[in-house]
Order: C-alpha cells, then sequence, then structure tokens
C-alpha cells in the first residue's frame, strides 16, 4: 500500500467515526422530540422541509438523490428510535410498490404485503397498520380506480405522494429467449411493454398474474417461462434479467399516496386532493371550478369517475395546489362547500 492510500484512508476513518458519533447524536435529538410530542412520530411536512433544505445545500459531488436516498435511511432510523411504524403495501414481496414504501418511509419500517388495495385500507382503517402505500395513477395507463373508489368510501387522509420511475425488465431462469414460450405479468404491466413483446417474443403466450412479482414467483418454478416485473422481483425469486428497460415509454412513472388517520400540517410546498359533484345542467361544471379561478388556486388534476350512487352521475377527483390551511385554498374550499352537492377533501401533504 503506497503513503498516500493509507493516509486518505486514515482521513476516512476519522471522519467516519465523527459521523458516528453525529449520527447518534442526531438519533438522541429525535428520541428527545419523540417524547415531547404529541401523536405518531411521523411527520410528513418536516421530512419534506428537510430533503428540500439539504438539497439546497448540497454543493456536491454527491448528487443530490444521493443525498436524499442517504437521508431517507438516517430519518428512518431516528423515526423508528421514536416509534415503530408498520406500512401496508400491494405485495407479495418484490412489487413496485414494496419500492415505493423503502423509498419514502427507509428501511427501518415494517412493510406488511396485502394480497390487494382493499385489503390495504382496512388494515390501515383497523390500526394494524400505521400507514399504507397504494398506487393512484400511472403516466401510462392512467388512473387506478380502485384506490380513488376507496377514497370516497374510507375515513382515511392522503399523508404524502411520491413518483416512482417504473422500469420493466424481463427476467427467467435462464437467458435463452428462444425457449421462452409463456410470459407471466399484471395486465398493466403488458400494457406498459407491448412493442418490445410484439418485436422480441412474438411467439410466447401470454398470461395475466395477480401482480409483477406473482408473475416472477411461477416463473422460478417454470423454465420455458419469463416473468415482466421489476428487478426487486428478480432478486427476491433468484431469477436472471434477460432484458432491462423493455417500457414503451421511457418516462413510464407511478404516483403512490400514502394513506394514514392523520391530518398533515403545512410544509411550505404542498399539495390538496379532494372529490366533489354538482348538478347535472349547463355551466355547472364551470361554477364547481370558478372559486379555484377567483382565488388563484392551481389545479395539477381533474379526472372524472362514475359517482356510484346514481346512472350517468360523475365525481370530479381534483388536486390543487396548496394545503388546506393557506388563505386562498381555504377561501376556495368554502366556496365549494357552498356550491358543490358533494365535496370530500382527503388531505392536504407535502408535494412530492
Ligand atoms: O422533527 C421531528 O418531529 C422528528 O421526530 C425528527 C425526525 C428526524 O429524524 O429528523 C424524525 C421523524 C419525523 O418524521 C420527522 C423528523
Amino acid at each position: 500500500m503506497t503513503e498516500q492510500l493509507t493516509q486518505l484512508r486514515n482521513e476516512i476513518d476519522a471522519i467516519d467515526d465523527e459521523l458516528l458519533r453525529l449520527i447518534n447524536t442526531r438519533a438522541r435529538l429525535a428520541q428527545q422530540i419523540g417524547r415531547q410530542k404529541s401523536g405518531t412520530a411521523y411527520r410528513p411536512e418536516r421530512e419534506s422541509q428537510i430533503f428540500s433544505r439539504l438539497q439546497q445545500a448540497n454543493s456536491g459531488p454527491l448528487r443530490d438523490e444521493h443525498i436524499v436516498h442517504l437521508f431517507t435511511e438516517v430519518i428512518s432510523i431516528c423515526r423508528a428510535l421514536e416509534e415503530p411504524l408498520v406500512v401496508a403495501y400491494l405485495g407479495p414481496q418484490g412489487t413496485f410498490s414494496e419500492e415505493a414504501v423503502t423509498k419514502r418511509f427507509g428501511s427501518a419500517v415494517t412493510s406488511i404485503p396485502c394480497s390487494s388495495i382493499d385489503d390495504i385500507f382496512r388494515k390501515v382503517e383497523s390500526g394494524a397498520a400505521n400507514y399504507g402505500v397504494v398506487p393512484v395513477e400511472n403516466s401510462t395507463e392512467g388512473a387506478v380506480g380502485r384506490t380513488m373508489d376507496l377514497l370516497l368510501l374510507t375515513p382515511l387522509k392522503i399523508c404524502g405522494e411520491l413518483q416512482l420511475p417504473i422500469h420493466q425488465c424481463l427476467m427467467a431462469q435462464h437467458a435463452d429467449l428462444a425457449s421462452i414460450r409463456r410470459v407471466y405479468s399484471h395486465p398493466q404491466s403488458f400494457a406498459q411493454c407491448q412493442a418490445w413483446l410484439n418485436e422480441n417474443l412474438t411467439a410466447a403466450d401470454r398470461i395475466n398474474a395477480a401482480s409483477n412479482a406473482d408473475a416472477a414467483r411461477q416463473v422460478a418454478a417454470d423454465s420455458s417461462a419469463a416473468a415482466i416485473a421489476g428487478k426487486k422481483a428478480a432478486e427476491v425469486f433468484g431469477l436472471k434479467i434477460c432484458a432491462t428497460n423493455i417500457e414503451d415509454s421511457p418516462n413510464n412513472t407511478t404516483r403512490f399516496l400514502v394513506v394514514g388517520m392523520q391530518e398533515v400540517a403545512p410544509s411550505g410546498k404542498d399539495k390538496t386532493s379532494l372529490a366533489m359533484a354538482t348538478h347535472n345542467r349547463p355551466g355547472s361544471v364551470h361554477e364547481l371550478l370558478a372559486p379555484f379561478a377567483q382565488h388563484c388556486v392551481s389545479m395539477t388534476r381533474l379526472e372524472s369517475r362514475p359517482s356510484r350512487a346514481s346512472l350517468w352521475e360523475y365525481v370530479f377527483f381534483t388536486d390543487i395546489e396548496g394545503h388546506q390551511e393557506d388563505e386562498n385554498v381555504a377561501r376556495a374550499l368554502q366556496m365549494l362547500r357552498d356550491n358543490a352537492t358533494f365535496l370530500k377533501v382527503f388531505g392536504s401533504y407535502p408535494a412530492a
């Protein structure tokens, strides 16, 4: 070993000692905060502010995404010392939903795989889980109807959102594509990879699975089959990755919501989600949306779904910029309460 290398490693050891001391000091402070505050340890607005501040302060060479990744884990461990959290997601292990849980909460939580979106909502409502992570829309395939319908029925609040780039892989027990007779995947993933499949696996039958991870699980027992799933599923089920990024759209992204019992305080950069309905007569939708224009509230999403109460009646799902406690948002919501035939505010939370 050269003298210079030894010197550099000694410097890293000294920095690691200092980091160790500082991280333990940080953990003790979080424990003190935990003893002082009432209610849950998880404060999405504070975590969002910490990430914004650190990204602004970051002068490299670490990239912002490295900083977020690193501090997600630091905060996750500190939070777990205050209160161990249980998070429900759409399983089995190895799904993109599981990745979404780790991206938002870090590794120091107990994550429980659920067999359906209904089951996630049930687990949180019953208190078996503190939070649930549910998919709400995909950039290629559009809205996840079941999540939107359940938001109408549940007392749960939206506490956060996150976006996960979805990169699909083809995986099998071996890399010999010519011997693949069957491809398993979730219908959404087949829809996202149509062009690649039509070009590269024309002869293989496409078989729907309950989830991508379930597809990978089936392929682990079938040497003439392949699965379309995320990288994590190949790890979990010991499969080889034969092709990566096979999705038709390179920007393929799924948006997830965090649902829980909590009303989240303002972070300074928030979103509010709600559903509303009005009379079925000329000009009524225009009138319904007028309060947003009048109080300078930007809408980032407007989507209609059947109300399920009467035939051909619709509920409008809307995301707006700002927190319910912001003055302009509060005024617009008050006008809506007066005008709409139905209004439900799902919550305000830090914008991703
Ligand atoms: O500031 C708090 O309320 C804390 O509990 C500390 C802390 C952190 O580690 O920074 C941990 C969990 C919360 O979600 C937010 C921040």
